[in-house]
């Protein structure tokens, strides 16, 4: 997700009141601001290569307000930022304040990030936002505060306008597990280019191109910051889009067609799956035969009793997905806008008219009759891109979660039955799960004896990646070594 407005409009983002601070904490209060926007820039460096995971970033500030060192979380599984950035400071951690756009991750088993606080010296930790699922929340900050270290967090030990802007920022750079924390639907970003007279394509559906190179450059950082793109058959059919991201660097999202009919092109680029994967959703029951053609191509087909963008995106946040790009014409884009799935829209207006009565347009009837009723957008953005305008906003706002969660002791007052951390079961359906990474979809490398002999091990990309190995192999699987972060 591209963060790096100009001009914003002073609407608000988050659905939560802020006070005010005394003048004598400005000066403090600004500092810890900067750094703590500077971490949530850190974090997006990452944007898209995480996922899973959120983005972490860390900045280690000495007491005179200089930065000793940095780090962001490069990867799922790779080492974590607050690691990499008393690293990088050394000795200068040593009564050092650690700035973190979200609270890490330390669940049972994994105190990397605090360990690596706690050992090198660290004495106080600002945090932006805390953990926003629910097994993980509060635990690092609990730790931290057990070793001494004074932790304050965002909007909850000290709130100014400043401070809340900071942490606006960090809800901003990891709104998708914030929404995956609170909804069944991923994040959703709709995204179109639109000629001044609000056109998608000429009259004869002829669309390329409406935007600047600069513009579709930008499309594919998007792309490359979220897990898939969407469109529908009608998009395939007229514009055949290859959906890539390939602006050189970040990953390159899964391409999901949404169709009701199947009345899709036997050769199209999204069926070349030998980079990146496609999935076809469609009706149950449409086209067998076409169903066949794609998968012997190596296209997934996933069929539902009622296709429509709510069913669809609760079935993709169920197979672990953060942030979904709609890059759909105007049909699919005002059904998914009726259903409330879209979150965002980002939209390239290119200084071009092409006019024509029948030329499609970015969003088709959404059954409004009176301006009033026409949906506003909020902390909406605008900047040039070349030659086009990007303007941005959201249709829902970031949801806020509550600052305070309940304690061990006091989940068990509310409901005795209930063990918070009952060893015996665990839960990896979901790969946000506390243990997810064993789930199929959670892309994290195994390491599993392999043979007879106990010393010797084999490491797989993913547990899905094991179950794929045929049964007569010697692998056994006995134990994995991580857990959700
Ligand atoms: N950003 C942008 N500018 C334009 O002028 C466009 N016509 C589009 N179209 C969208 O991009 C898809 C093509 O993507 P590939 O280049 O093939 O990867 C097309 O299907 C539209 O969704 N976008």
């Amino acid at each position: 997700m591209a963060l790096s407005f100009r001009i914003c409009s002073s609407s608000p983002l988050i659905c939560r009141a802020t006070l005010s601070n005394g003048d004598n904490s400005r000066n403090y209060h600004t500092t810890d601001a900067a750094f703590i926007r500077r971490a949530a820039d850190l974090s997006e460096m990452s944007a898209g290569l995480t996922s899973p995971h959120p983005n972490f970033g860390c900045v280690i500030a000495t007491s005179s307000g200089k930065v000793a060192g940095e780090g962001y979380l490069y990867a799922q599984g790779t080492k974590p930022a607050e690691a990499l950035a008393v690293e990088a400071a050394g000795e200068f951690s040593r009564g050092a304040t650690a700035y973190l756009n979200m609270e890490p991750g330390d669940c049972h088993g994994d105190h990397t990030a605090v360990s690596a606080l706690v050992q090198a010296g660290i004495e106080r930790v600002v945090v932006g936002i805390r953990h926003p699922l629910q097994h993980l929340r509060g635990s690092a900050i609990r730790e931290l505060r057990s070793h001494g270290i004074e932790v304050n967090v965002l909007g909850e030990d000290f709130e100014s306008k400043v401070l809340e802007d900071a942490r606006k920022s960090c809800l901003l750079v990891n709104a998708p597990l914030i929404h995956r924390a609170c909804s069944r639907v991923p994040f959703s970003v709709l995204k179109y280019a639109m000629t001044l007279d609000g056109k998608i394509a000429a009259s004869s559906g002829h669309a390329a191109w409406i935007s600047s190179k600069l513009s579709r450059t930008r499309v594919f950082e998007l792309r490359g910051g979220s897990d898939a793109v969407i469109v529908g058959g009608n998009t395939v059919r007229q514009d055949d889009p290859r959906l890539t991201a390939r602006h050189g660097q970040g990953h390159t999202p899964t391409r999901i067609v949404m169709t009701q009919s199947l009345d899709l092109p036997e050769k199209a680029n999204l069926w070349d799956v030998s980079e990146v994967s496609t999935i076809v959703v469609t009706q149950r029951g449409a086209r067998k035969s076409f169903q066949k053609l794609l998968a012997s191509k190596g296209v997934e087909v996933v069929e539902f009793d009622m296709l429509n963008p709510r069913e669809v995106m609760e079935y993709f946040h169920l197979r672990g997905y953060l942030s979904i790009l709609w890059e759909c014409g105007g049909t699919l884009a005002a059904s998914a806008i009726s259903s409330s799935v879209i979150h965002k829209v980002v939209a390239f207006v290119a200084p071009k008219i092409i006019g024509g009565s029948k030329a499609p347009s970015p969003v088709g009837d959404l059954g409004m009759v009176e301006m009033t009723q026409a949906l506003n957008l909020i902390d909406v953005c605008y900047e040039q891109v070349g030659p086009d305008m990007l303007v941005s906003g959201f249709l829902q706002p970031i949801p806020d979660l509550l600052p305070v969660i309940p304690s061990e002791d006091a989940t068990v007052e509310i409901d005795p039955s209930v063990d918070p951390f009952e060893p015996s079961i665990i839960f990896f359906y979901k790969t946000w799960d506390l243990y997810g990474s064993f789930s199929n979809f959670s892309p994290h490398p195994i390491r599993m004896p392999y043979g007879e002999e106990n010393d010797d091990y084999m490491t797989w990309s993913s547990v899905e990646h094991y179950y794929q190995v045929p049964h007569n192999s010697p692998c056994k699987m006995v134990s994995c070594s991580f857990k959700t972060t």
